[in-house]
């Protein structure tokens, strides 16, 4: 039966293929250019305080590549991190220092091994399928990013969320279910917009 599913699941998924072969379908060289872009957008729009941890990611499939903005702002003070899956359900954020070793994370991303510590990051650069401009993002369907928030906000952790994507992801409208978290700002090529609260 129909109701078996949650309502808005087919539309997700058609909704991050098409997006996704997009992004897919970029030019590598135009693709370099607007990870340069963003980094630029972000140095300018985003303050850095001394000690902050930023959570990152290391680019997987067609992403844009958030390293030259996550080490400009190491650069400016920042400590990084970087997701890990646990486990199935679960990711967490390792301190990536100058020296960490990268390993294989799971799905196909890399990250800092287990000897480094686990951190709760105060700012998050979230990759994504789509986005809206009331600031609903869709991730690759897997929830990890929403039940990783659920936990901090559990603890009391509250990341100021910016999800980082190319503008061609950007679509009219990302269904909502109630467990989705609305970013703050996206970060483009184009720029760093800011959404208003209460979505
Ligand atoms: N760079 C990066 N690191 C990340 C994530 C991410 O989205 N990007 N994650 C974000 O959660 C976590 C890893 N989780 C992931 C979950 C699913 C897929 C994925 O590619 N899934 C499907 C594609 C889904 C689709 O095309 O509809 C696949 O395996 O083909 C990738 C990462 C943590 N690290
Ligand atoms: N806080 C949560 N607690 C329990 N389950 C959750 C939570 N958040 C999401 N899920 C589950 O995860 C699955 C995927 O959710 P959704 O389609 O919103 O993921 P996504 O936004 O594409 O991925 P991600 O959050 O990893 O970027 C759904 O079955 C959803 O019910």
């Amino acid at each position: 039966m129909v109701e078996a599913f949650p309502p808005d699941t087919t539309e997700k998924q058609q909704l991050r293929r098409m997006v996704l072969a997009r992004r897919d379908g970029l030019d590598p060289r135009f693709r370099y250019d607007a990870g340069l872009a963003a980094a630029k957008a972000g140095e300018a729009g985003i303050a850095i305080v001394e000690g902050v941890i930023v959570a990152g990611y290391w680019p997987i499939r067609s992403e844009i590549d958030p390293r030259p903005l996550l080490f400009s702002m190491r650069e400016r003070g920042a400590r990084i991190c970087l997701p890990v899956v646990l486990d199935h359900e679960t990711i967490g954020f390792r301190e990536y220092l100058p020296d960490t070793e990268l390993v294989q994370t799971g799905f196909g991303t890399m990250g800092p091994d287990s000897n480094a510590p686990m951190v709760d990051p105060a700012l998050m650069l979230m990759p994504l399928a789509a986005f809206d401009r009331r600031g609903h993002r869709l991730g690759y369907g897997a929830g990890h990013y929403d039940r990783a928030l659920a936990r901090f906000a559990a603890r009391g952790v509250k990341p100021v969320l910016i999800g980082m994507a190319f503008d061609c992801q950007e679509v009219d409208h990302v269904p909502n279910e109630p467990h989705d978290i609305g970013l703050d700002q996206i970060l483009t090529e184009s720029g760093l917009r800011s959404f208003s609260a209460g979505l």
